[in-house]
């Protein structure tokens, strides 16, 4: 019997502003999963939130995308909304975006990552849960873990790791996805990754025996909503250890506070600040984008845990960093690049702002026409 990891995000509104989820909504989607593990459709859950975002965890054996599954996710995140409405919180029922459920969640608003396993004999796995920010920002430490040896030492040392990991990466701009070998194809999978706004790591295989290692929530509210919404807040979940990449080695990618899209009105960089559970709340400037990391162990679908692994002084430097580039970067205000590139400003407010001074510019010259895309698909000599 194989058993799945659901986990399931949603903003349905929070207290202060975009700021930090409500107990009395925890409370509220609570009821909804104790309810759901009595009737036998989920096995074992966790709630928990980062910033405005309610996170459940559960684990079932009715694999990916069911449709019981994600109905209670659906129901949840409903009574957690209504809820959110009753107690006036901001923005509540954000990222629910249809009214009705049908089918599975997808396109649905809520960001979903999953992951159907058999258990081995001891399952670690870290979930990790990101506010304000979208999912690429996971596409740099994946590439850490599983391609770079300066990070993991396994790639090299551990003879199950040696032969490497396949990335599957999805183009969210043509729906289309690509599979890329490392470490033979390694750069190849960078010219694409290297844009995380479009090419987001969505799975990574162990190559020996296409065990799947890492799923990440994908889904860009903005590109299905079409207008700003939010941010896509992203969930990924690691298995660990025993052939693939240990706790510390995951961790390790994260030592490095790197320069994520998202923050302020989903408009600008700033850098990913792994924090506890206790500080997983988005303060200044709307952040900075923050990070947390739980651990657990699933014996027989049962979740163990969770231990919260940004909560110890080993990252206090990491979040040291993390103030000294805000403080820099903020400087730069409405300027690239701690703004973000106009195509990414689509999705926000800033084109009605635009749109006002159309009328107000004047020809002048042909002389600065731009050139297709080189990531366009029609061909520059047609
Ligand atoms: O990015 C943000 C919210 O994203 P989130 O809901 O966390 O996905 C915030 O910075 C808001 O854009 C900002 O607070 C302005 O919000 P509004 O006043 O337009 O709702």
């Amino acid at each position: 019997m194989k058993t799945t990891l659901s986990v399931i995000k949603a903003d349905i509104g929070s207290l202060a502003g975009h700021h930090v989820v409500h107990p009395d909504t925890i409370a509220a989607a609570n009821k909804v999963l104790a309810e759901a593990k009595r009737n036998n459709i989920i096995s074992d859950y966790y709630i928990t939130f980062v910033g405005d975002d309610l996170q459940l965890i559960m684990t079932h054996e009715r694999g990916e995308l069911d449709t019981k599954v994600h109905e209670t996710a659906w129901n949840a995140f409903k009574e957690a909304a209504k809820v959110a409405k009753e107690l006036g919180l901001y923005a509540a029922g954000q990222d629910l975006l249809s009214d009705s459920f049908s089918g599975n969640l997808r396109g649905m608003g809520p960001g979903i990552a999953e992951i159907e396993f058999e258990e081995r004999p001891a399952e670690p796995v870290v979930i990790f849960m990101a506010d304000k920010t979208e999912p690429g920002a996971y596409n740099l430490p994946l590439y850490k873990i599983f391609a770079d040896p300066f990070n993991t030492a396994g790639l090299v040392i551990d003879p199950t790791m040696h032969e490497g990991y396949k990335f599957e990466v999805l183009d969210v701009r043509e729906g289309e996805s690509i599979i890329l070998n490392t470490p033979e194809e390694s750069y190849d999978l960078l010219a694409l990754i290297g844009t995380p706004s479009r090419y987001i790591i969505r799975r990574v295989y162990r190559k020996a025996d296409n065990l799947q290692a890492s799923v990440v929530s994908v889904e860009r509210l903005n590109l299905i909503a079409g207008k700003y919404v939010g941010k896509d807040d992203p969930v990924m979940i690691i298995r660990a250890q025993h052939g693939l990449p240990a706790l510390g080695e995951i961790l390790e990618a994260f030592t490095v506070p790197y320069l994520v899209p998202g923050w302020m009105r989903g408009s600008h960089y700033g850098p990913l600040m792994p924090v506890p559970q206790k500080d997983a709340r988005a303060t200044r400037f709307d952040g900075p984008p923050r990070l947390v990391g739980l651990g657990f162990n699933i014996k027989n679908r049962r979740l163990v845990g969770p231990t919260d692994l940004f909560d110890d002084p080993a990252f206090d430097e990491v979040r040291r960093t993390a103030q000294i580039i805000t403080d820099y970067i903020r400087k730069h205000g409405p300027f690239m690049p701690h703004r973000l590139e106009p195509e990414e400003m689509e999705y926000t407010t800033l084109p009605l702002v635009i749109e006002k001074l159309r009328n107000r510019f004047k020809k002048e010259t042909d002389m600065y026409k731009t050139k297709p895309s080189m990531y366009s698909h029609e061909s520059s000599q047609e």
